[in-house]
């Protein structure tokens, strides 16, 4: 028997504190060795060349939408752990909506456990829900796994997961310090964007620019503003997910300077597109909040390298074609939500480090050890180090690729980012040591446990 399973050679080992050149020794899905500056001398029955690669800490999305069970024509474990297999991505955080019924007690959880056994070819994890209707089931809840509570402050769009109403997120954050979790947040004002898309829609204004104008920035500053007094008065753990500008970022910061425990995740679409994008892509690129215009991009880039940004997560939320369609010019009706999860580290490697210089390190911490540490699974994910699992994204930063509908695994091959071109490309998976995607083609099938 020999010592390692895997022996990838010769890469640059990218963390989120150095880059070096060597080789891991991989055993038993873990790494069990990293030998820097020269060569493991034994030979193991899988070998793979990464000299001239970088080899990632496989990407942690802590923000998807993967709607199995019950909304599999929407997306589905298996599409959806497949695309992120081919993105580099190996761990991911299921948020407990779009799938029906959603993850709000134990015996839903325990559905959404199963499925994804049997279907995940990366590793999974969970958010629970917190709604008006669940205060009593958040113990179970969290005794059962789940890694943190997801809240919406506005309508999700989704019937069956009620957005919270403040004494549901007092009573519920109350309860949430209390096990130790934290709670993330869609924070978006009910009240801004109800009334102006009323106006907007009563005066038959339906445009891209409309539905956008419909949910200002200041919508999302009212809310983060309020659902941080309630974190500073119950002293539960707040994480607001999908800052859409830098102007939300800098509410965040002070808090966090005056000591309150809040962390922001931005996602990729609002560091690559804008509402031009909405209004040339259609309901491609409609999501909430909404695509801001290009100087908020550049702004949110300055907040990436500054370090005022915890986490970038994709927030994958597709629908079916038919949904994501603009009839009629009315940009309100069609369904928001961006299909996006197989090409984060493409968008962070092309839009950030290649055109903006941020350096591999930053993108490993923002996608890796950061979101590990938050929810609970560093250092055995989100880094490379002896001892964590061989969960690896192999990188070759000198290929660029035009993405087209066919490279997508999602349930439906639909995106905004088809068509765009991209440097750096994903040439090898590993999960738990187990090469999943390789050169272009998903290899097998593993076996999980979750
Ligand atoms: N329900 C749901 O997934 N909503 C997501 N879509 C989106 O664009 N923003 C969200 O919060
Ligand atoms: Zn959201
Ligand atoms: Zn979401």
């Amino acid at each position: 028997m020999s010592t390692y399973d895997v022996i990838i050679r010769n890469g640059h080992i990218v963390t989120e504190e150095t880059i070096v050149q060597g080789d891991i020794g991989i055993k038993a899905g873990k790494i069990a060795v990293i030998v820097v500056g020269q060569s493991i001398e034994t030979e193991a029955e899988g070998e793979i060349n990464a000299k001239g690669l970088h080899v990632f800490p496989g990407l942690i999305d802590s923000h998807v939408h993967f709607n199995e069970p019950g909304r599999t024509e929407w997306e589905g474990l298996e599409t959806g752990s497949k695309s992120l297999a081919a993105g580099g991505i190996t761990t991911f955080i299921d948020m407990p909506l779009n799938s029906t019924p959603p993850t709000i007690n134990r015996e839903n959880l325990v559905l959404k456990k199963a499925a994804s056994e049997r279907k995940s070819m990366v590793n999974a994890r969970f958010w629970g829900g917190l709604v008006p209707e669940n205060i009593n089931d958040l113990k179970d809840l969290f005794e059962d796994g789940v890694l943190g509570f997801k809240a919406f402050m506005s309508p999700s769009g989704i019937t069956d997961f009620n957005h919270v109403d403040d004494v549901t997120i007092y009573k519920g954050m109350k309860e949430i310090a209390r096990l130790g979790s934290l709670l993330a947040v869609h924070a978006e004002s009910t009240v801004i964007c109800e009334q102006l898309a009323q106006e907007k829609i009563a005066e038959g204004h339906t445009s891209a620019r409309d539905f956008t104008a419909s949910r200002p920035i200041i919508s999302e500053i009212e809310a983060v503003r309020r659902i941080i007094s309630y974190a500073e008065a119950t002293g539960c753990k707040l994480h607001i997910v999908h800052a859409s500008s830098r102007k939300v970022v800098e509410v965040i910061n002070e808090a966090k300077h005056r000591g309150v425990d809040v962390t922001v995740e931005t996602c990729p679409h609002y560091l690559s597109l804008t509402v031009k994008d909405l209004e040339e892509k259609g309901g491609l690129a409609k999501c909430c909040p909404p695509l801001r215009d290009e100087s908020e991009v550049d702004d949110l880039w300055k907040a990436v390298a500054n370090g005022e940004i915890d986490v970038i997560a994709s927030d994958h939320s597709p629908a079916p074609p038919s949904m994501k369609e603009i009839k009629n010019g009315d940009y309100f009706k069609a369904w928001g939500g961006i299909s996006g999860a197989q090409s984060t580290l493409n968008i962070l490697l092309t839009e950030g480090h290649f055109k903006r210089g941020l350096p591999l390190q930053k993108i490993a911490e923002l996608t890796g050890a950061k979101p590990a540490k938050l929810f609970g699974l560093f250092p055995n994910k989100g880094t490379i180090k002896a001892g964590s699992d061989a969960d690896l994204a192999i990188v070759d930063l000198n290929k660029s690729f035009e993405l087209k509908k066919e490279d997508l695994y999602y349930r439906h091959q639909q995106s905004p980012y088809v068509g765009k071109t991209f440097n750096g490309k994903v040439i090898t998976t590993l999960v738990n040591g187990q090469v999943v995607f390789q050169n272009g083609e998903i290899i097998k099938e593993i076996e999980k446990t979750v």
